[in-house]
């Protein structure tokens, strides 16, 4: 099957802090494929480079080498032109749910923007696909009248979700989009995505600092480490039953596989969290 999302040897560098410091390498030739309907799960310690691979398939920072091919479509050597034509279909959600909405936009205007911004708002059909949006996020239409202070984190991030499904995207790209939320709401919003994921056949690229999630969540996982992909398997082979796998070394990121979680500060903790 040809993947929906194929990246060859992307490669983001950023510049020095200072004007004599090298540049950073932030995404060292990495490659991996996304199709329709699966979940590939980005991996790995504090500043190995997922956000910077994100932004990079997202089109958000033009990556300084390698393919980003999506649907077909190279698209490094798209210009901004023919590129607007692509971001519909590869939308993001982020980690936080209030900082991705505009805290004086209500709900049902953000979840309307997408639409309007992208020539497709019509009078009466827009309102009525709004409401039908935020009831495919399981939100009460009436929400809609709502400022984004006045939900909860849960439901700002099924807005966020319900923005991102306006655009009709092929492939959402999860930058850790449950981390801010309270654990009692997770589960929620990882069935939500299940499901449309099932429904529409989306595919995911999903940033994430949790393990037994990524098990459960993802179908396969890249394992990035200091800016290079170090490895991909399938979800089910991070650790079994609780026991850690055995598996070759292969430096800290073994380590993370092994030991089932990774902490903000780039290093495993003792066992699965
Ligand atoms: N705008 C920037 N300018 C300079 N360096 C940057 C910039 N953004 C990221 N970096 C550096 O690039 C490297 C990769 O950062 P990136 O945010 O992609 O990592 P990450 O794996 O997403 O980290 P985290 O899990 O903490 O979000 C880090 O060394 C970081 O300091």
């Amino acid at each position: 099957m040809n993947a929906l999302l194929s990246v060859r040897n992307l490669t983001v560098r950023y510049p020095g802090h200072t004007r004599t410091s090298a540049p950073v390498l932030a995404v060292d030739r990495a490659s991996f494929d996304v199709s329709a309907g699966e979940t590939l799960a980005l991996i790995g310690p504090s500043g190995c480079g997922k956000s910077s691979t994100a932004a990079a398939v997202l089109m958000l920072r033009r990556p300084d080498g390698g393919e980003v091919r999506f649907g077909g479509r190279e698209l490094t050597t798209l210009d901004e032109k023919a590129l607007r034509s692509v971001r519909p279909a590869v939308q993001p959600v982020f980690q936080d749910p209030y900082g991705s909405l505009s805290p004086r936009l209500p709900v049902r205007d953000a979840v309307a923007e997408p639409l309007r911004v992208q020539g497709r708002w019509d009078p009466v059909a827009g309102p009525r696909r709004v409401a039908e949006l935020l009831e495919t996020v399981r939100l009460d239409p009436r929400l809609g009248e709502r400022l984004p202070h006045e939900l909860s984190g849960g439901q700002c991030q099924r807005v966020g979700i319900a923005r991102a499904l306006a655009s009709e995207p092929r492939l959402l790209v999860l930058d850790e989009p449950v981390s801010a939320l309270d654990p009692s709401v997770r589960a929620g919003v990882l069935n939500l995505l299940r499901d449309l994921q099932e429904r529409l056949g989306l595919a995911y690229l999903f940033i994430c600092h949790d393990l037994p999630l990524v098990r459960h969540f993802a179908h396969r996982v890249a394992v990035m480490d200091s800016a290079r992909i170090v490895e991909t398997l399938p979800a089910g082979a991070l650790y079994t039953s609780g026991r850690p796998l055995e598996r070759e070394p292969l430096g800290r990121s073994a380590d993370v596989a092994r030991t089932g979680s990774l902490s903000r500060a780039g290093s495993p903790r003792s066992g699965p969290a």
